[in-house]
């Protein structure tokens, strides 16, 4: 293929940013007839490695499912959905399966910890079903980063909702990941336990160049993060980089508004 030929991302990373993973005219249809629903309609965006990226967009606007076939927990209709140099289009099942455990980190809203497992227990646990050799170095400085020395022995029924969610948080870091997909992880959280973990996911990527991208409905969270990319109606139709929560919540209200008169 020429380099003419290839599909320019509508929403690039910056220029001297690595792509860690993105989405080339991605498109995600569920149903058909009556039920067909455009989840997705050819939606290009890159991922920035070592950056914190948060997906904004009203209810039903397709992040969810963005999150879900960019991590290879559902399959395109059309287009391209990459990690690195990796088309997830074509692999099988069994490819799928061990590239989610081996590069792609998860965090959502509901904890899922294991109840009859430890704090650390529940960290280890995806290295464990891996097979992998544990990162003692690594372990110890995410288990610092996410402040969870002191509870590494406790079962999730011992821990407050905040700690929990800092569990999944570090047994993604842990595995250390290409990139983690974090589906609302505040979502379940009050005000102050939620800027604890989304504190520890941009220290993440400050000190240990972790890449993650967040799906969020919260402006105070895409705060948090380096860039915000907007969608509506399942396109990308903005983005904001070093946002604040304010400047957030104003793009948002431009769109509602201007989805209320078209
Ligand atoms: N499994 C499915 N079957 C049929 N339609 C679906 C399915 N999953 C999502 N959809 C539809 O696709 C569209 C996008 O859904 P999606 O969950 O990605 O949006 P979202 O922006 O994450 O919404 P929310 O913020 O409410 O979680 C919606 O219209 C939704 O109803």
């Amino acid at each position: 293929m020429s380099l003419a030929a290839v599909p320019r991302s509508a929403f690039p990373a910056r220029a001297a940013e690595a792509v860690a993973a993105c989405a080339t005219d991605l498109s995600k249809v569920y149903g058909q007839g009556e039920t067909r629903v455009v989840a997705l309609d050819s939606v290009s965006v890159e991922f920035a490695r070592a950056r914190f990226t948060a997906i904004m967009g009203p209810s039903g606007s397709g992040k969810s499912t963005l999150m879900h076939c960019m991590a290879g927990l559902d399959s395109v209709t059309g287009g391209s959905a990459r990690i690195g140099d990796v088309e997830l289009a074509q692999l099988n099942d069994k490819q799928l399966t061990r590239l989610r455990r081996d590069r792609v980190g998860f965090v959502f809203q509901a904890f899922n910890l294991l109840p009859t497992l430890t704090a650390l227990e529940n960290i280890t646990l995806p290295m464990d079903i891996a097979g992998r050799r544990l990162d003692r170095e690594r372990l110890g400085r995410v288990v610092e980063t996410v402040g969870l020395a002191s509870r590494l022995g406790h079962r999730p029924a011992q821990l407050s909702g905040g700690q929990q969610q800092r569990v999944a948080v570090a047994r993604a870091l842990a595995a250390r990941p290409e990139i983690i997909f974090a589906d609302e992880p505040t979502g379940n959280l009050d005000s102050r336990s939620g800027a604890e973990v989304l504190g520890f996911l941009r220290q993440s990527v400050r000190a240990m160049n972790q890449t993650v991208v967040m799906v969020t409905h919260d402006p105070v969270a895409a705060g948090y993060a380096d860039r915000v990319v907007f969608l509506a109606d399942g396109r990308i139709v903005d983005e904001l980089y070093e946002p604040t929560a304010d400047a957030v919540l104003d793009r948002m209200r431009r769109f509602e508004a201007a989805g209320r008169t078209s």
